[in-house]
C-alpha cells in the first residue's frame, strides 16, 4: 500500500494536456487563459482629467494670479483642445483629455466662477494635480495577463479594455461521474428498504461545477459486463472518468478488474489513509480514471485531496496550501494518514483554527454539513496536539 504523498506524486505526474478554444468574452468567466494578453495602448491612453474643474498653467498660479478667464468647456469624449493664452483656463470634465498647454487641474470645489471668470479659492500645492498621466498604469505592449491565469471579473475588465471580444482559453475537461452499486437508485425514486439514493453523483458533480468542470452522471449496476461496456464507451468520449463504489474487497466490487480489462493501467490501488483506503487510480493513454471508494465521506475527501490538485496541475493553476491549527488533541491509533473533518474559524490575527467534527465514519454523509474541511494528519504520529498546524483541504 502506498502513502498519501506517493499517491499524490503519481497522480500529479499523470496530469493531462488540455487543448484550447476561443470563447466570447461574455463566456470567459472562470475559464483558464491560454494566451498572453498585452496592452494595445498606454493605460491611460492620454493625460486624463480626473476631477471636474478647470485646467490651468501652474506657473501662472505661482506668480500669484488667481482669476482665470474661461476659454471654453471640454467634456469627456471630445478631441483634445489647446489653451490659447497661458493666463486663461479651460473648463474640463472628468475623463476629458487634458488641454494642450495646461498642466494642472483645479476642482470646482476649490474655485468660484462668476461671468466666465474662475477665481481660485484654494491654491493647489503643486503642479500636475488631478491628472491621471498617460501611460502611468501600464505602457503600450506591456504584458497585462500571462496565460494560465483563471479569469475572474477583474481579468474580464482588462481584456475588455484592450478590445478582446474573443479570448483564447483552455478547453474544459469532459468528465463523467459513474456511480456503481446495485443498491444505488436515482434520487427521483422512492427507495425500498435496501436501497440508497445516489448522493455521490450530485455531491461530486457539484464539486466539479465549483471547479469549472461540467460533468455528466450515470448509475451502473454491479455487473462486470455492463461496467466494462460502459467504461469502453466513456473512455472514448471523456477526458476523465470518476467512479464511486465497487473498489474494495467485496464479491461484487468489479470496478478494478473491469478497468484493467478495458486497458486502463492501474497506477495504484489502496492508499494508507482513512477514509478512502481502497482508492484506485489509473490511466489509459491520456485518459485519467479516479475510482473512488463509495462511502460518501471517502469519495468526497478523495476528490478534494487528489482530483482537485490533478485538475489544477492539468490546467497549469498554482494554488497555495492552506494550514490550520488544531483546537484540540486528536489520537490516531490506526497507522494511516487520517483526514479528520473539521469546522474552521478564523481568529482576529488571521490564523485558521480547526475543531474536529467526529462523525460515524465514512458512511456518515450528514457529518459533511457540520464541517468545512478535512485536516490531513500525516503518518508517523499517534498524538496530534492542540496548537499544531496541519494542511487542510477546504470544501466550502
Ligand atoms: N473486507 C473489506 N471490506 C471493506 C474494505 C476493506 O479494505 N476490506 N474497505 C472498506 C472501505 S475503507 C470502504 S471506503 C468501502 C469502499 O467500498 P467500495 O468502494 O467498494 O464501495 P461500495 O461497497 O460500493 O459502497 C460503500 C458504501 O457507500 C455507499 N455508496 C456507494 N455509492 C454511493 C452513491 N453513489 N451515493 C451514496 N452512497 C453510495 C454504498 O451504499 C455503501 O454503503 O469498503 C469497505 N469495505
Ligand atoms: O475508506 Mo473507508 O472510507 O475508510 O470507509
Amino acid at each position: 500500500m502506498i502513502t498519501v504523498d506517493q499517491a499524490e506524486e503519481i497522480i500529479l505526474s499523470n496530469k493531462i494536456a488540455l487543448s484550447t478554444e476561443k470563447v466570447a468574452i461574455e463566456n470567459a468567466l472562470g475559464r483558464i487563459l491560454a494566451e498572453d494578453l498585452y496592452t494595445d495602448r498606454d493605460f491611460p491612453p492620454f493625460d486624463r482629467v480626473s476631477m471636474d474643474g478647470i485646467a490651468v498653467v501652474y506657473a501662472q498660479i505661482a506668480t500669484g494670479q488667481t482669476d482665470f478667464k474661461i476659454e471654453q468647456t471640454v467634456a469627456a469624449g471630445k478631441p483634445q483642445v489647446v489653451l490659447n493664452d497661458t493666463t486663461h483656463c479651460i473648463e474640463v470634465m472628468t475623463g476629458a483629455m487634458l488641454p494642450i498647454g495646461t498642466d494642472t487641474v483645479i476642482r470646482y470645489e476649490d474655485i468660484s466662477i462668476i461671468d466666465k471668470i474662475a477665481t481660485i479659492q484654494i491654491i493647489p500645492p503643486k503642479i500636475g494635480l488631478n491628472i491621471h498621466t498617460k501611460g502611468i498604469d501600464r505602457k503600450k505592449d506591456e504584458i497585462l495577463l500571462a496565460k494560465g491565469k483563471k479569469i475572474s471579473p477583474a481579468e474580464i475588465g482588462v481584456a475588455a479594455t484592450i478590445g478582446k471580444t474573443q479570448i483564447l482559453v483552455q478547453k474544459q475537461l469532459k468528465a463523467i461521474v459513474i456511480s456503481t452499486g446495485e443498491e444505488i437508485i436515482p434520487i427521483s425514486e422512492m427507495p425500498l428498504p435496501h436501497q440508497i439514493r445516489t448522493s455521490n453523483s450530485y455531491a461530486l458533480q457539484a464539486c466539479l461545477k465549483n471547479w469549472g468542470v461540467e460533468a455528466d452522471t450515470v448509475l451502473l449496476p454491479d455487473s462486470q459486463t455492463i461496467i466494462e461496456q460502459k467504461i469502453a464507451q466513456y473512455l472514448s468520449t471523456y477526458d476523465v472518468l470518476i467512479l464511486s463504489g465497487g473498489v474494495s474487497a467485496g464479491k461484487f466490487d468489479f470496478v478494478p478488474k473491469a478497468l484493467e480489462n478495458q486497458g486502463v493501467s492501474k497506477l495504484f490501488h489502496k492508499v494508507s489513509q482513512r477514509p478512502g483506503k481502497p482508492f484506485w487510480f489509473g490511466m489509459k493513454d491520456s485518459k485519467a480514471v479516479f475510482a473512488l471508494p463509495g462511502n460518501p465521506v471517502s469519495t468526497f475527501m478523495c476528490l478534494h485531496r487528489y482530483f482537485k490538485p490533478w485538475l489544477d496541475a492539468s490546467e497549469g493553476i498554482k494554488t497555495e496550501p492552506v494550514y490550520a491549527e488544531l483546537e484540540q488533541d486528536i489520537e490516531v491509533k490506526f497507522g494511516l494518514t487520517f483526514f479528520s473533518q473539521v469546522k474552521l474559524t478564523q481568529t482576529g490575527t488571521g490564523t485558521l483554527k480547526a475543531k474536529p467534527i467526529i462523525g460515524n465514519g465514512s458512511g456518515d454523509l450528514a457529518s459533511l454539513v457540520d464541517a468545512d474541511a478535512f485536516i490531513e494528519l500525516p503518518l508517523g504520529k499517534e498524538t496530534f496536539r492542540r496548537g499544531e498546524q496541519y494542511r487542510v483541504w477546504l470544501y466550502r
